[in-house]
This record gives C-alpha cells, structure tokens and sequence, in this order.
C-alpha cells in the first residue's frame, strides 16, 4: 500500500522534526537524494554534463540550489534560473556559488528569451525547483512560461518534491477554463517527507525518500488477508494507492474448503437488444476474477451462455436466485422497462454497483439512489466524466479528486470516477486512488468489464472501497498485459485478469 497525505499533515510533520533536527539537515538530505537520482540516472561519466535548474521563491528552490551545488561538485556545469531572485534562497544560493555554479536572475516579464531557452535545449539534466507543497495552481505567467520552455527540452527532468503546475493536495491543475495549464513534465519526481495525494494523481515515476520528517502511517495491515484492518488502515490517512502485494492479500486464493457459494455469488443484469455484447464483455469481467458462481439476470441470457457456459442465467432479477451483490448497467438501455429493473434492483438490500445506462438513469431519478442510500444499503458507482456529470451536474471536473468525494460524501455511495487515473471515495472518505492502467484501456466495452470483475470483489465481501480499488487495479495491471502482449480491445482483457494478480 502506498499511503498519502495532504499538505498540511506534510507541514505537522515537518514542524516536529524541523524542532529535532534543524530545517538545514532536513534541506540537506532532500537536496542530496535529488542530486543522487539525477546522477544515477545520467549517463556517465559526469564531468562535461549540465544540469539547469529551474529556482522559485521558497525552500523547493533552496532544495534544487543545493542539489545542484552538489552536482557541481561531482562535475557538472550546473546554471540557476532564479525566478525571484532577491527571494532565493540565501544559504542555497550561497552554496552554489561556491561550488563554482552559475547564476542568472530571470527577466519576469520575458522570463524564457531564445539564450535560455538554447541553454534548456543543451542541458543533461533539469530541475524544478519552481514550487513545492506550497502550490496553489495554475503556475503563475512567468513560472509557466520558464515550465513551458524547459518541457521542450529534450534534457532528463527531474522535479523537486512535486512538478510545479499540480496542487499537493488533488493533483488538479488548475480551472479548466484557463486553457491547459502549464506543469512540469518531470520523467521522475524525488519527493521527502511522505508522498503527497496529488502526486498519486498527477506524477507518473516517483521515487520517496524518506528524510525523517514522515507523518505516522497508521496502523498497518498485518498482511493477513482481513479486509477490515485493510480498509482501517486505508481510512487512517489521506488516500493510498494499492500495489501487486496488496492484491495478494485481498484476493487470496481460495482455502481447501471452498466450494462455489463459498465466496458470494454476483448477479449481473446487463445488456440489451441494442447491446449484446455488454451482457458479454461484463460477465466474463466477473467469471474470470473469482472461482464461484456468476448469474447473469437480463434479456441476453442466449448470447451470455454461449460465450460462458458456467454462468447460470435467468430472464430477470425476480427469477436469479440469491446473490450476494449486484452488477446493473451495462447496455442495458434507458427505456421505461430499463427504469423498472434498476429501480426494483436498487429496493433490494445486498450491495449493489450500478454502471452505465443504470447512471443516465439515475441521472433522471436521483430519488432512487437517496432512498436507497438513506437505508443504509451498499451503493457502488461507476461513473466515466459524462456518466459523472449526468448524475452530479454541479460538481466541477477540473479537480477529479475533489469532485469524487464531494459526491460520495453527498451521496452516500461509493463513487468511482474513471479515468487515466481512476480515483475511488467512500462517502467517509477513504479514497483509493489507481496506478495501474494503459491507455489500451479507452477501448469501447471496457467499462462493462471493469464492473463485472468489481462485482465479483463485492459479492466477495471486500468493503466497496476496496472492492472497487482492487477491481481497478485488477483491470488495470490485465490492461497493461493486453498492450504488452500487442492485443486489442475489451475482450482481450478476459484471458490476463488470472495472470494479473502475481
Ligand atoms: N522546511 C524544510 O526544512 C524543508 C522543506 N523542504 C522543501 O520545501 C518545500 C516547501 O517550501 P516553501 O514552503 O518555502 O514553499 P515552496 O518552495 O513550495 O514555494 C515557493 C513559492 O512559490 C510560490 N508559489 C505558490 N504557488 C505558485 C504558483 N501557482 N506559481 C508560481 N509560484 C507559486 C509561493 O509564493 C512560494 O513563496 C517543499 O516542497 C520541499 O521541497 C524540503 O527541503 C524538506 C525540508
Ligand atoms: N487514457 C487512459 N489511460 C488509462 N486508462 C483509461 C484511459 N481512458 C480510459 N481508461 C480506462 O478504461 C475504462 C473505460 O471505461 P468506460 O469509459 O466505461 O468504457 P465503456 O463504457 O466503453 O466500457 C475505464 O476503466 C478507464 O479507467
Ligand atoms: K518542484
């Protein structure tokens, strides 16, 4: 389990430790792993490489000042861009200079002019320094258009504690509106003191280095397999991101015992006339995650049987037999009849996860999904951005973060918002947010899939939260088998959902 925080549990850590142990042995050993990793990660020898760094107003910049006085040391030419110059940091700066490092303060009205842009072009390595945990995006002008010309740079980018342009907090960008705001496009992000939520969101290769200032992670999960003590660890901080290991101990194998009601039966009621193949795609998401029993309740039961005959399947709902959760959604259209079935489905009591057509429809009967949360059922949501706004027309997606939990928290479901990366909140909120993933994902029917291997989660008994992160990264990890294997599209995702779990 990854665990993540916000600023401000970032800033209460880092005041106890800064009464320890001083902010300069802190600065010092963030600014040594920066240095560490660009010099790893360039090609040797050293002597005769640059490095750029990019030098804002705060201790981020005093950390990219120090990296780079390092970096000289070891041979490199290393040049500070200092956006604000008489607000860099002195001792930073000092430190640099006496290395032997050059200094250029940047013009604020034209803070990129073609010398420095050839200078970024040139460099071996850059570093951001710009910002850190005291970002409020968008980056201002100046800022941005230093970010801008650096991105261009064919140079390794490596960036301080955070890439400038994302917010600590949600990873979010900045309104949307604003055209697309500047970040920096680091390929690594050293970041100290505990990997902040916004970083799962917006930074792709992170390494966190741990320099003593780490707020308490929380009671962790004793690696036994109880769900319970999984999700309490996840509710103790910010959000996590979940990993292969984790997988292990949420999905375990089946025990010597099992037989095929062992681990909770799924009902799935998708597809329709229009869309065969959503029964089809969602059925085998839920037969190939678990061992078991799978029942399929709709209007392709034909076509469900021939693809996957251990399903079990029925016309309806009223006629499937006992299930532990439900799956309702996929191609199942957004008729009257459409309208009856989730309704009847959602007065039921066992979890229910609701995808797709089931979301335009609640988009225009919001009172089913309060009735039945109001009672306390278990209510899981899948929305993508449009199914997402059909059913929270007021909630912003410039800051995908925030927007998930406002409407878990309102909603009283659980809500999974997809995407490159898929973030899911509890209505508590305990968010999950995942990792895994190829973009080979944006393939049509890919959804329907998703939702029938998190059903199989639900009807495992996993806690919606989990069950979702799970399902997600399950999908995901499969995702990036189908790409690396050269296949296509959804149904190439069946065969890797066993392999995936390693
Ligand atoms: N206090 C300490 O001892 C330590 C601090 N550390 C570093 O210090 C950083 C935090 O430093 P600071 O609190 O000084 O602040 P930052 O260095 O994050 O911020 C610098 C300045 O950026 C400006 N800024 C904010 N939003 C901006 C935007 N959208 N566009 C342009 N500029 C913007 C702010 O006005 C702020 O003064 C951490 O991220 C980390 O890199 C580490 O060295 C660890 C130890
Ligand atoms: N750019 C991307 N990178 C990674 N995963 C993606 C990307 N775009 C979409 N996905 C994933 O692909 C799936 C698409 O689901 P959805 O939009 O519901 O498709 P459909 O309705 O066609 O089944 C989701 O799991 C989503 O997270
Ligand atoms: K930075």
């Amino acid at each position: 389990m990854i665990t993540a925080y916000t600023a401000a549990q970032i800033r209460a850590a880092e005041r106890v430790a800064i009464d320890r142990d001083g902010d300069a042995t802190l600065m010092r050993r963030a600014s040594t792993a920066v240095a560490s990793v660009v010099a790893e990660r360039l090609p040797h020898p050293l002597p005769g490489r640059s490095a750029v760094l990019l030098v804002g107003a705060g201790n981020n910049g005093g950390d990219a000042l120090w990296a780079g006085a390092f970096l000289r040391r070891r041979g490199l030419a290393v040049t500070a861009l200092l956006l604000q110059p008489d607000r860099a940091h002195p001792a930073g700066l000092a430190a640099l200079r006496r290395a032997g490092g050059r200094v250029l303060a940047l013009d604020p009205g034209d803070p990129a002019p073609a010398p420095v842009r050839a200078l970024l072009t040139s460099a071996d390595a850059v570093i951001d320094g710009i910002v850190g945990l005291a970002a409020r995006p968008p980056l201002r002008p100046g800022a941005a258009a230093l970010v801008a010309a650096a991105n261009t740079s064919p140079a390794l980018k490596v960036a301080v504690d955070l890439p400038s342009g994302i917010d600590p907090d949600t990873g979010a960008t900045g309104p949307a509106d604003d055209g697309d705001p500047v970040v920096f496009a680091a390929d690594v992000t050293v970041t100290f003191g505990g990997v902040k939520t916004g970083l799962l969101l917006a930074a792709d290769a992170m390494v966190s280095v741990g320099i003593g200032m780490e707020p308490d992670p929380g009671p962790a999960p004793d690696g036994t397999g109880s769900a319970e003590r999984f999700a309490a660890a996840a509710a103790a901080v910010d959000a996590i991101a979940l990993t292969d290991a984790d997988l292990r101990v949420l999905l375990p194998d089946p025990g010597a015992g099992a037989d095929k009601f062992t681990d909770g039966l799924v009902g799935i009621v998708a597809g329709s006339p229009g869309y065969p193949g959503a029964a089809v795609l969602c059925t085998g998401g839920a037969v190939r995650t678990r061992p078991g029993m799978v029942r399929y309740a709709g209007a392709q039961a034909t076509a469900v049987v021939a693809r996957w005959p251990e399903v079990v399947a029925a016309a309806d709902p009223s006629v499937a037999g006992r299930v532990q959760a439900w799956v309702i959604g996929p191609g199942m259209g957004t008729d009257a009849a459409a309208g009856e079935l989730l309704a009847d489905v959602l007065r039921r009591d066992e979890p229910v996860l609701v995808d797709a057509d089931g979301l335009t429809l609640l988009g225009e009967h919001p009172q089913w999904l309060s009735e039945r949360t109001a009672r306390g059922a278990v209510t899981l949501l899948t929305p993508h951005d449009r199914e997402f706004t059909r059913v929270f027309p007021d909630l912003p997606l410039d800051d995908r973060l925030t927007a998930t939990r406002t409407a878990a928290r309102r909603s009283g479901a659980t809500v999974l918002l997809k995407g490159h990366r898929t973030i899911v909140a509890d209505p508590h909120g305990t968010t999950v947010v995942n990792r895994s993933g190829s973009s080979w994902l944006a393939t049509a029917g890919s959804g329907d899939v998703l939702s029938g291997v998190i059903g199989s989660l639900l009807a495992a008994g996993l806690p919606p939260v989990l069950a979702a992160g799970a399902g997600a990264f399950l999908h995901g990890r499969a995702g990036e088998r189908v790409h690396a294997a050269g296949e296509a599209g959804a149904q190439a995702l069946w065969s890797h959902l066993r392999a995936a779990r390693v």
